[in-house]
């Protein structure tokens, strides 16, 4: 294989990227972003591989989600906290129920750049290129607004480093005390049309609590009961911004794409010979793959091979977005595989990204049931094979919105248009999120337990 730069993926075929119409604006953004101080350092990506090399023995989980698409015209701190809040709701049910802990990884601080189905887009007979998500181009139907802007990666940068120094605040500064979090989440259950279901849960998480408390476990003698760890992650689309924000470690000397902790590469662009999978082959943060239901054995051996040649735990965690119908018939053979080769890898499952219809409205939505089947189906397909599944990662926001059909609250294909704030997919909010908790908690100590 040829040396890897942080710029030998140019030289190759590439996929979902914009036609920028000055290249020297183009450079004099690269140049810009080359001089600025990385968002992430290095050490918190390796301490975050570590932990996702727990989660590949069967010690951990993780928990990865935020928005599709994260926009420049909503972002405010309330729309960050709310996420950030839920995210944790969350990982407090599935801690408990998975009896391990739980890394939290967000896709914010950076989940700016998109792929699409198609390059453009017609509406009423007008055709235009299709919005690529808010670092490339904008998302009003104008062609201004459609037009490719290099400035907008600064712009992306400088809105990632303070969404992140935001979470940075609310992670080690009080917001995230398991007591308060807890409180949410009894809320959440009071409040809630399907409480039955959920309060036996939350009450055992009571009584934890409330014993620790009486062995004086509580935040005076253990710090880390009021903090807690979040690491970024996006998907490294837009090479060129991944590659100026890639830098060498001090430490180890080698290189980091240091734009987030974690990045991954999407459905469309991970072909074997093409430009991400050669980008992705150098950095050493972790890396995530996206998966869907066209993956064969063979080629997945292939691209482990590239991306993971010493079989590194951590390094490696694939992302299954099978679609709740595909993914019994197509997942237990790359599983059987992994297994046969003894690949280290940690299984994730997306239920999002297979599992998206059309509304009579025209809106894309999910179906709640049809994200719950396809998780329920991963689990029983792992625990069938004798595999571990190792985590989720989901579309998802802390605030209200309509955008996913079903829930307990019933959301409905004509209550879309009420709240349906996405600028790319349809997300969870924070009432479905939370109630996907508490359904998969029984399913996540059952995998566990089966295990042990
Ligand atoms: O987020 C993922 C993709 O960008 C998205 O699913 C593509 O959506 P599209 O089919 O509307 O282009
Ligand atoms: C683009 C995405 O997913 P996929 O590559 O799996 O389609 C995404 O996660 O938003
Ligand atoms: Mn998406």
């Amino acid at each position: 294989m040829t040396s890897w730069k942080a710029n030998s993926w140019r030289s190759k075929s590439i996929q979902q990227q914009p036609n920028y119409k000055d290249s020297e604006q183009v450079n004099w953004v690269e140049g810009q972003l080359r001089s600025f101080p990385p968002l992430v350092f290095a050490e918190e990506a390796r301490r975050l591989q570590q932990h996702l090399a727990d989660v590949c023995q069967g010690q951990g989980f993780l928990l990865q989600g935020g928005d599709c698409a994260e926009s420049f015209t909503d972002f405010n701190a309330p729309k960050i906290r709310d996420t950030f809040k839920v995210m944790l709701q969350m990982a407090v049910v599935l801690t408990f129920a998975g009896s391990c802990p739980v890394t939290k990884v967000a896709r914010m601080a950076g989940q700016y750049a998109k792929p699409r189905s198609s390059d453009m887009e017609t509406i009423d007979g007008v055709t235009l290129p299709s919005y690529r998500g808010d670092i490339i181009n904008g998302i009003d139907f104008t062609p201004e607004a459609r037009e490719p802007q290099p400035e907008r990666m600064l712009t992306a940068y400088n809105q990632s480093a303070a969404t992140l120094n935001l979470l940075r605040a609310f992670a080690q500064g009080g917001l995230a005390d398991l007591h308060k979090v807890h409180k949410w989440n009894m809320s959440f259950v009071a409040a809630n049309p399907l409480k039955d279901k959920y309060r036996q849960v939350a009450e055992q998480i009571s009584e934890t609590l409330h014993f620790m408390e009486v062995l004086g476990i509580n935040a005076q003698s253990h710090p880390t009961i009021h903090e807690t760890e979040l690491f970024t992650s996006h998907e490294a689309l837009l090479l060129p911004y991944e590659e100026a924000l890639t830098r060498i470690d001090t430490l180890t000397g080698l290189p980091y794409d240091c734009s987030a902790h974690m990045l991954w590469i999407g459905e469309r662009t991970r072909q074997l010979d093409h430009a991400h999978i050669e980008f992705f082959r150098g950095i050493h943060n972790p890396v995530g793959v996206k998966i869907g239901p066209t993956m064969e054995p063979d080629e997945l051996m292939k691209l482990l091979d590239v991306l993971n040649p010493g079989n590194v735990p951590g390094r490696i965690t694939l992302i299954t977005r099978m679609g709740a119908d595909a993914l019994g018939e197509r997942l237990p053979a790359l599983i059987r595989r992994v297994q046969r080769e003894g690949r280290q890898v940690v299984w994730s499952s997306d239920p999002m990204h297979g599992n998206t219809v059309k509304a009579e409205n025209g809106l894309k939505t999910r179906n709640f049931d049809a994200i719950i089947r396809e998780l329920k189906q991963f689990f029983a397909v792992h625990q069938a094979e004798n595999s571990y599944a190792g985590g989720i990662h989901l579309e998802m926001t802390g605030q209200d919105v309509t955008e996913c059909t079903g829930g307990a609250y019933q959301i409905s294909e004509s209550d879309l248009a009420k709240r349906y704030k996405t600028q790319c997919d349809p997300r969870l909010n924070g009432d479905q999120v939370l109630e996907l908790a508490f359904l998969i908690a029984d399913t996540l100590r059952d995998a566990r337990n089966g295990r042990v």
